[in-house]
């Protein structure tokens, strides 16, 4: 069953979490997480436990209803094909071969392009028949550049920042004093640090990535490389990678933590904050107690029309108008031509006027808002903010007594500003509120109209609340493709 929508045009689908469930079944991704149909009206539907990583059948079938008996034989099943289906090395075993790999002569390093594995000399023979290339020191430092980006576009979306955007986020962490960066996801970013640190001009920082991709295991050791599952805060290693995390949080001679999180776009957004929540959590447990109310420094790298969904989720956050480049995105690339302009932003509880976004890039300080913003970005006297998400210069309308989109027009009989060609009277009926994509409520009574700070969805999950219901930004009526794919596409090519 696909998590993102279903083939029900009436129903979407909510994801509940409960911090004290311990009982989801697993499957090859660890802990399923427990999904719910929910119909228009907020009719509730029968619940059923799902992979959390993988959003197409394809990847991962695991599907059982909440309510359902599971025989021991299918457990058992179950559990041996988990295990079957794991790497094919220890992350221990990837290490030993490292440093065997490491001390190899140059003409003896090779890399199985087809397999993804960095060979051995007694395993060249095996491998005679795949595509092997010679593997350089300077390579062995780039693990990214080496393996295939997975472009399995549901679950895995690796899309790599460019040097650009990378070199940037890593400037920008050292000069606001950060000495320790946590990559959830951002394998560019950690090799970064690393590089970083080689150039011995630097003080230098450290870094840990977590990602689910174990490919990585093969380059990194064990307190720098994390198997983890970051829709369900599950690692792969056990108590004893956890404690890799826990140890790396621990702030010692006053190295400052931050973390940057780059998830694949498609994935749901709830699990995901409650994942960054427990990171928070685990990271304030080691602060001395004159800061125990601060959540961790983080930047999570989202597309920017999840704005409300993400700010619902971690109130905490705010959105930059820095837009991310990706090397390999379709889409997001920084074109030499025509440059089409990246939906990816940042979002961050770090101060937003110290991220100084950067002048020669079109980037300025806007006083009145107190933070940078893009170029086309114009401060509305009106609505007192520099309105545009998009990077688009928005105008205001007075009737709807805000900024819109320059490609909408005020519509008399939906009483709003929508796209000329709207199916006109249908555009805020069953869909709810056009502001954050709530169905509880129209545009006029939202919350987040004016304020988005005022909601919190983390002091409820916290106080053990197991259903904590949000309205469902993430639309009702995705059909194929994942909806944030759709909506990415869509807000790339200009209305
Ligand atoms: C959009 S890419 C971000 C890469 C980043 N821009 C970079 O250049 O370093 C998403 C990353 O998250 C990882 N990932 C995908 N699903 C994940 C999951 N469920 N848990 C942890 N990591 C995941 C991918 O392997 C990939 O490295
Ligand atoms: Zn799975
Ligand atoms: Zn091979
Ligand atoms: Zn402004
Ligand atoms: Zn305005
Ligand atoms: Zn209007
Ligand atoms: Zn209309």
């Amino acid at each position: 069953m696909a998590i993102t929508g279903s083939n029900d045009d009436s129903f979407g689908i909510d994801v509940i979490i409960s911090e004290e469930d311990k009982t989801a079944p697993c499957c090859l991704h660890g802990p399923t997480l427990l999904f719910e149909k929910v119909g228009t009206g907020g009719k509730k539907g029968r619940r059923f436990y799902a992979c959390s990583a993988c959003r197409d059948r394809k990847d991962c079938n695991f599907f059982q209803w909440e309510d359902e008996k599971v025989s021991e034989a299918r457990l058992s099943a179950r559990q041996a094909q988990n295990q079957l289906r794991g790497p094919p090395f220890t992350h221990q075993e990837y290490c030993t071969r490292f440093k065997k790999f490491a001390s190899l002569p140059l003409d003896e390093k090779k890399f199985c392009q087809d397999c993804q594995i960095l060979l051995l000399p007694g395993e060249h023979e095996n491998h005679s028949t795949h595509r092997c290339t010679a593997v350089t020191a300077a390579q062995l430092r780039r693990p990214s550049m080496l393996l295939h980006p997975l472009d399995n576009k549901k679950s895995n979306a690796q899309y790599l920042f460019t040097d650009h955007s990378s070199h940037f986020l890593l400037n920008t962490l050292a000069a606001l004093g950060y000495r320790k960066v946590l990559c959830v996801g951002t394998p560019r970013l950690q090799e970064l640090v690393k590089l970083r640190n080689l150039e011995q001009k630097h003080k230098p920082m450290q870094s840990l990535l977590l990602d689910i991709d174990f490919r990585y295991a093969q380059f990194y050791s064990q307190d720098e490389f994390c198997h983890y599952n970051m829709f369900n805060h599950h690692f792969f290693g056990g108590e004893a990678s956890s404690s890799v995390l826990q140890a790396f949080l621990a702030e010692s001679d006053g190295e400052k933590v931050v973390m940057v999180a780059d998830p694949p776009f498609g994935g749901l957004v709830k699990p995901l904050a409650n994942s960054f929540s427990l990171i928070s959590q685990t990271w304030k447990k080691l602060q001395s107690s004159d800061h125990s109310n601060a959540d961790i420094p983080m930047m999570w790298i989202f597309p920017y029309f999840f704005e409300p969904r993400i700010l619902e989720c971690l109130p905490s956050l705010s959105m930059l108008d820095y837009q991310v480049d990706y090397d390999n995105h379709p889409l997001y690339k920084h074109g030499k031509t025509g440059r089409k302009q990246s939906p990816v932003r940042l979002f961050t509880n770090i101060s937003p006027r110290d991220v100084v976004l950067p002048k020669e890039e079109g980037y300025r300080f806007c006083s009145m808002c107190k933070r940078y913003v893009w170029s086309l970005n114009k401060h509305c006297d009106k609505c007192n903010i520099c309105p545009s998400k998009d990077g688009r210069e928005w105008k205001h309308c007075s009737t709807c007594e805000k900024c819109v989109k320059p490609s909408w027009k005020h519509c008399q009989a939906c009483g709003r500003c929508v796209l000329p060609d709207h199916p006109c009277g249908h555009s805020e009926g069953k869909e709810g509120c056009f502001n954050c994509g709530s169905l509880q409520h129209k545009h006029k009574s939202c919350p987040l109209k004016n304020s988005h700070k005022n909601r919190s969805y983390r002091s409820s999950a916290k106080s053990g609340n197991k259903n904590v219901s949000h309205p469902p930004l993430l639309k009702p009526k995705v059909k194929g493709k994942s909806g944030a794919a759709r909506r990415a596409k869509k807000a790339a090519l200009a209305q």
